[in-house]
Formats: structure tokens, C-alpha cells, sequence
């Protein structure tokens, strides 16, 4: 048996130009898993609506954190597949795809395949579970293997909010990054989702979002994003020996009118100096990359509503990237063991 290694990220554009940021938001708003209406209700609201506006602005977005080599995205999870491959050695394909935009998941396959392997092991690269995270990239695994008429043995690594040497890599990056004696409260940032898509992938009918079920042990968590990023925060604290009310925990990037996740990191960074908190140190652990999520919208746009609020200093700690115990942590989910 040759086994062999995905990893899968969530893509940006090829390029700053704004049509090729149209092609891309396509394929991302339009996937069923991210925006959850029926396919006409879908295509309405983003062919005749979203794509309409959107591109121009995300595009002048995107051209504010763009590196020379590409998107950082992109250029970051390339350079933490080449280090998982060379700890992998070369007996091991691994190969990196994009569940929306370049290289594909569908490439990704091929070279695998090509490459001999018959047993597959994926890495949706999201450390909490979600529709639009690691569900919308396990179906799309299994759709293009389909397509491409691939019978291989497959195996996906489940979300990783809990495992043991990724929280060690996480804690170790932030404990490396920050003081927080320097800071008066700490936030912790997480992309938002709408709520609605929280009922919908319960299938225990005990999620209420109402601040206990998230709390309580039970059998919802495994597929509840909120409980997954709270408990997140709980880890990392509990891991750093800080207090509970060093830190908030906020969810950004809302996208529409819709109720999403609340309480929102942009109104928080408002509200914030108000209270007398004028230092604080924000963290981004739902994105292993940084990306335009957290260089643009926290790490500019976030500090600029904080400072002009009155806030005094604003810190923000990078994602994992490609730090060397972040590939090791993914090599032990490939070997199966927990060194
Ligand atoms: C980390 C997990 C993510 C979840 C959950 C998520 C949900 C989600 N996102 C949108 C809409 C947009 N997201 C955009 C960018 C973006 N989103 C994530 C991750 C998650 N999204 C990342 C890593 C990025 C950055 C990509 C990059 O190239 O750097 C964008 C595009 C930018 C913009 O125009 O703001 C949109 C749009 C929805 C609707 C959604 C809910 C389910
Ligand atoms: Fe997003
Ligand atoms: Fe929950």
C-alpha cells in the first residue's frame, strides 16, 4: 500500500484583478455549504447581487495584503506542504489543494494518483468543524473522486480544536508572541458563520445558542462550530494558565444581514476603549494561514476601529503557518500517532 497526503485549505484568487476575484467568490458563494439557500435563491443572491459589488471591494482588499509571490494564503500553505513532505520523506506523496479557486482538490488528486498512491489521507486544514469548513471539504473530496473514477481507500482527519500537539503548537506560538501581562484583556477571533447554519448541522436538536448548550458535555459538540471555538479558547487559557477573564472570544467577518455568530469582533473592537480596555492582544485561531481574514481585517482594518475608538496598543499574534511544530503536529495525524 502506498499511502499518501491532502491537504486542503480554503483558496483565494489567482491574481488582485478584479475578475479573477469575481470567478473566485463565484465558486465560493456559490457552494451550498456556505451560502445554504435553495440553487435558484443561491444564484440570485450571488450571481445578480453579491457579484455584482463585491469583487471590486475585496478586490482592493486583497491588493493591501498581496506578497510577490501571491496570495499569502496560498504562499503559506505551499510552503507548509514542502515542509510536511520533507519530513515525510520521499517514499510519501503529499500535495496541496484548494477547496475553491488554485490548485484545485481535483489537481491534487491526480498528482497523487499519479504518483501511486492508493490509500489517501486528507487534511481539511480548520481546526473546528463547520458546513462551510471541513464538511464542504470531505464532499468535495468525494465528488472529484468520483468524477475522476478513483477507487481509493480514504481517510479524513477530524477537526483538531482538542488534539494534544496541535494546542501545543498553538499555545507554544502565542506564549512565544505575547505577554499578556502587557495587555488588559485578550481576544480571541474567530470567523463567523450565520446561526443558522449551527441548527442545521445538529442533528441532536440540543444547540439553542442561548450561552449553556455550548457549556454542557454533549453529543451536539461534535458538529457544533460555537462550542468548538469556545472550547478552543478554554484550551488555550486552561494550556497558558490565564484567567478566564483575561479573554473574549468574538466572531468576524460577517458577510449579509442574517444573524450570525455573535458577539461580532468589529463591534467589540468599538466598544472596547470605552470600557477602559485600551490594550489588547488578538488571536486568530480559526485559520492555521493568515490570509486577508486576519492581515486585512484584524491586523488593519480591526486596529484602526480600535485605536480611532481609542484604544492604546494592538497586538496581533500570526496563524501557525508553516512553523516547524505545526508540521510535525500534521505528520503525527498522517502516522496515526500521537508522539
Ligand atoms: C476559518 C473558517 C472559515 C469559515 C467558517 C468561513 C465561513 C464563511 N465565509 C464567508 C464569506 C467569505 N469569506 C471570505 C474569506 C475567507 N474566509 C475564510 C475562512 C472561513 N470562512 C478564509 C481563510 C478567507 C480568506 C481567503 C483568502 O484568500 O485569504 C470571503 C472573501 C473575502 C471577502 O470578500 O470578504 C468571503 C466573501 C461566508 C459567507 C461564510 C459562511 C458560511
Ligand atoms: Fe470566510
Ligand atoms: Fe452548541
Amino acid at each position: 500500500m502506498k499511502k499518501g497526503l491532502l491537504l486542503v485549505n480554503l483558496g483565494s484568487p489567482d491574481s488582485t484583478d478584479p475578475n479573477d476575484v469575481k470567478r473566485y467568490l463565484g465558486e465560493f458563494l456559490m457552494d451550498e455549504r456556505v451560502i445554504d439557500l435553495d440553487y435558484w435563491k443561491r444564484a440570485l443572491l450571488v450571481k445578480g447581487i453579491i457579484l455584482n459589488t463585491r469583487p471590486k471591494k475585496s478586490a482592493a482588499a486583497y491588493k493591501k495584503v498581496w506578497t510577490s509571490e501571491g496570495s499569502p494564503l496560498i504562499v503559506i500553505s505551499e510552503r507548509l506542504t514542502k515542509k510536511v513532505r520533507e519530513r515525510l520523506g520521499s517514499e510519501t506523496p503529499v500535495a496541496l489543494g484548494m477547496r475553491y479557486g488554485n490548485p484545485s482538490i481535483k489537481s491534487a488528486l491526480e498528482e497523487l494518483r499519479m504518483k501511486g498512491v492508493d490509500q489517501l489521507f486528507v487534511i481539511p486544514l480548520y481546526p473546528q468543524y463547520a458546513m462551510s469548513t471541513t464538511e464542504t471539504v470531505e464532499e468535495k473530496v468525494k465528488e472529484d473522486l468520483q468524477a475522476m473514477e478513483w477507487k481509493v481507500e480514504r481517510t479524513f482527519q477530524p477537526p483538531f480544536y482538542n488534539d494534544r500537539n496541535y494546542l501545543k503548537a498553538l499555545t507554544s506560538s502565542i506564549a512565544e508572541q505575547i505577554d499578556q501581562n502587557e495587555y488588559d484583556k485578550v481576544l480571541f477571533s474567530y470567523h463567523g458563520i450565520p446561526e443558522r447554519h449551527i441548527f442545521k448541522t445538529d442533528r441532536t436538536g440540543l444547540c439553542k445558542i442561548d450561552g449553556s448548550c455550548c457549556n454542557t458535555p454533549s453529543e451536539a459538540h461534535k458538529r457544533c462550530y460555537r462550542h468548538q471555538c469556545l472550547q478552543t479558547t478554554k484550551n488555550v487559557i486552561s494550556l497558558l494558565n490565564w484567567s478566564d477573564d483575561k479573554v473574549l472570544t468574538t466572531f468576524q467577518s460577517r458577510l449579509g444581514r442574517a444573524e450570525w455568530l455573535k458577539p461580532y469582533t468589529a463591534n467589540t473592537l468599538e466598544e472596547l476603549p470605552r470600557k477602559g480596555i485600551k490594550k489588547i492582544a488578538v488571536i486568530t485561531p480559526a485559520f492555521v494561514a493568515d490570509c486577508l481574514e486576519t492581515i486585512e481585517e484584524i491586523g488593519m482594518e480591526g486596529k484602526e476601529e480600535f485605536l480611532h475608538a481609542g484604544g492604546e496598543k494592538y497586538d496581533v499574534v500570526p496563524c501557525l503557518n508553516d512553523r516547524d511544530d505545526f508540521a510535525e503536529t500534521i505528520v503525527t495525524w498522517f502516522n496515526g500517532v500521537d508522539s
